[in-house]
């Protein structure tokens, strides 16, 4: 469903370097790799967020950086559910107000399920400035598998949380990816968590190297 075809990236210096990477329908991928090393980057790439300096990402077959500007924000909003560091989440609002709104945009539901596998019905109505930063991260995951994406990109998606709360969330995100027959590119420096996933890429030496 998501391909890298020859992705090369760099700032002020390479980061890296004909990159190859194919994401199928249930599948999990992880990409570890050393502080720096440009993790982060090649995930912006992949969301379509960032426009490499050489390569291609396909989803679905089409070059995404090929499409005009509405048929990516068209993808970026309805296909791809995107995961970061930073939540994004609005802080005037509730925690519920923030959940309706990707109902808005999807028609999809509330899934009250998510919210207690989540651990967060009961901070529902709360605003989101009252709740923990873990509270916040797991908000915001809500706010992504509402919208039923088909790819979901997330950058250590469980950074803020103890180790349960992880399980609980990384379970959540596992079960969605499967029972959606959607995909999971995630970002993290845990390595127990990159061994839960179908497959771990390693990104060093400018390159992508797979982890059996
Ligand atoms: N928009 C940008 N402009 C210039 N340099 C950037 C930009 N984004 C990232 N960089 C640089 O690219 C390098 C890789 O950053 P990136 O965040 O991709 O690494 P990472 O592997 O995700 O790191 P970490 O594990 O610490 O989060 C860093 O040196 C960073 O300063």
């Amino acid at each position: 469903m998501l391909e890298a075809k020859g992705v090369s990236h760099k700032f002020d210096y390479e980061l890296f370097n004909n990159i190859n990477l194919c994401l199928h329908e249930k599948e999990t991928i992880a990409i570890i790799g050393m502080s720096g090393s440009g993790k982060s980057t090649l995930l912006n790439i992949l969301s379509s967020l960032l426009m490499p300096n050489s390569g291609e990402v396909f989803f679905e077959q089409k070059d995404i950086y090929k499409q005009k500007k509405s048929k990516l924000l068209n993808i970026r909003r309805e296909d791809f559910g995107i995961i970061f560091q930073a939540h994004y989440l609005f802080r005037g609002f509730s925690a519920k107000e923030n959940l309706d709104i990707a109902t808005l945009l999807s028609l999809n539901e509330i899934d009250e399920k998510l919210l207690k596998t989540l651990d967060i019905e009961h901070v529902i109505n709360q605003g989101v400035g009252e709740l923990s930063g873990g509270q916040q991260q797991r908000l915001s995951i809500a706010r992504v598998l509402t919208k039923k994406p088909k790819v979901i990109f997330a950058d250590e998606p469980t950074g803020n949380l103890d180790k349960d709360t992880s399980t609980h969330v990384i379970n959540a995100l596992f079960k969605y990816v499967h029972s959606c027959n959607a995909g999971l590119i995630l970002v993290t420096h845990d390595e127990e968590l990159a061994k839960k996933c179908d497959k771990t890429y390693k990104l060093v030496d400018l390159k992508l190297e797979e982890i059996r």
